[in-house]
């Protein structure tokens, strides 16, 4: 299990991180979410030891995380960082005995992750011929190939089309289903809530809401939409709860208190919808960030 307690840095005046604490168990998915500059990379990569924490601490299984358990991690950095000249099976096979692979295995694991990844006749080019999706799914690779303990990877769903998507997301689910805990920051929210089963968001070096989306939905406003035939007008304004009109015939209601409202809706005209709003991920981001 790998936890991160209460992270702090700064960059000269700038505070990046202000107390980011979190944790992925194995065989969990833990998507980590936030607007531009709000963190993510920064605790990515003080997990990876890229980065120095000014206070804080990164544990794994309970003990401090050392640079021989980092070896143990598979990592996708948001530099990505791969060699353009180098032909691309020797290169992730050169990544594998950088892990503590021998070559032998390293080079049969880069072939069977190029196969997996749909790359297999690409072996013997440049990464610099590669398209950038592609590039992707190499550096996916090279996060593969030691079969690690831990995944942590910026963004690897940025810049891929549908198929690619499809790809990595099955990968890190099998990943996850083996057992490994698996940490990825994204900006495809639907992606996220489609496969994680924790997310956490951060805003301005803090994390602001952490859990599953379904604890995350039902801590955030609770919306009732209403549609009401031949209301009277300006029913809304007796209900005595906020209300906002939101086109012909709907309302939008922020309260708990449903039996009031349906009461006021019934006596107001023919009530023909009723039922709470399922917020998105993107509804409970915007929330939590605001
Ligand atoms: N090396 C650095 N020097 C100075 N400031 C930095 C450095 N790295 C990050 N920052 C600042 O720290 C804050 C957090 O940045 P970080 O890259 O962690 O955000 P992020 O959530 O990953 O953003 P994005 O979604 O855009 O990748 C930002 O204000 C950023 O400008």
């Amino acid at each position: 299990m790998l936890e991160v307690r209460d992270l702090h840095k700064r960059f000269g005046d700038k505070v990046a991180l202000d107390g980011v604490s979190l944790s992925v168990e194995p065989g969990h998915m833990f998507g980590f979410v936030g607007a531009n500059g709000a963190g993510k990379t920064t605790t990515m990569r003080i997990t990876m030891g890229v980065l120095v924490p000014d206070s804080g601490r990164v544990l794994w299984n309970g003990k401090e995380l050392t640079e021989s358990g980092r070896s143990d991690f598979g990592y996708m950095p948001e530099e990505r960082g791969l060699y353009p000249k180098m032909k691309i099976a020797a290169q992730i096979a050169y990544f594998g005995e950088l892990a503590g692979m021998t070559p032998a295995v390293a080079k049969r694991a880069a072939g069977d992750w190029l196969d997996r990844l749909g790359l297999g006749d690409r072996g013997n080019d440049f990464v610099q011929d590669l398209s950038l999706g592609n590039q992707q799914r190499v550096q996916l690779a090279v996060a593969l190939v030691h079969d690690p303990k831990m995944l942590v990877l910026d963004e690897p769903f940025s810049g891929l089309d549908p198929i690619a998507v499809d790809t990595m997301a099955t990968v890190l689910q099998e990943r996850s289903e083996a057992g490994v805990p698996v940490v990825f920051s994204s900006h495809q929210l639907e992606l996220v809530e489609r496969l994680c089963d924790t997310v956490g968001i951060i805003s301005a070096g803090t994390m602001v809401a952490t859990g599953t989306v379904a604890e995350l939905r039902a801590r955030g406003n609770r919306r009732l939409r209403v549609t009401v035939a031949g209301a009277t007008s300006g029913w809304e304004n007796s209900v005595g709860v906020p209300a906002t009109s939101v086109g012909t015939d709907e309302w939008v209601f922020d309260t708990d208190d449903d039996q009031r409202v349906l009461q006021a809706a019934t006596a107001a005209g023919r009530v023909t919808r009723f039922g709470y709003d399922e917020p998105s991920l993107a509804d409970i981001f915007r929330e939590a960030s605001s």
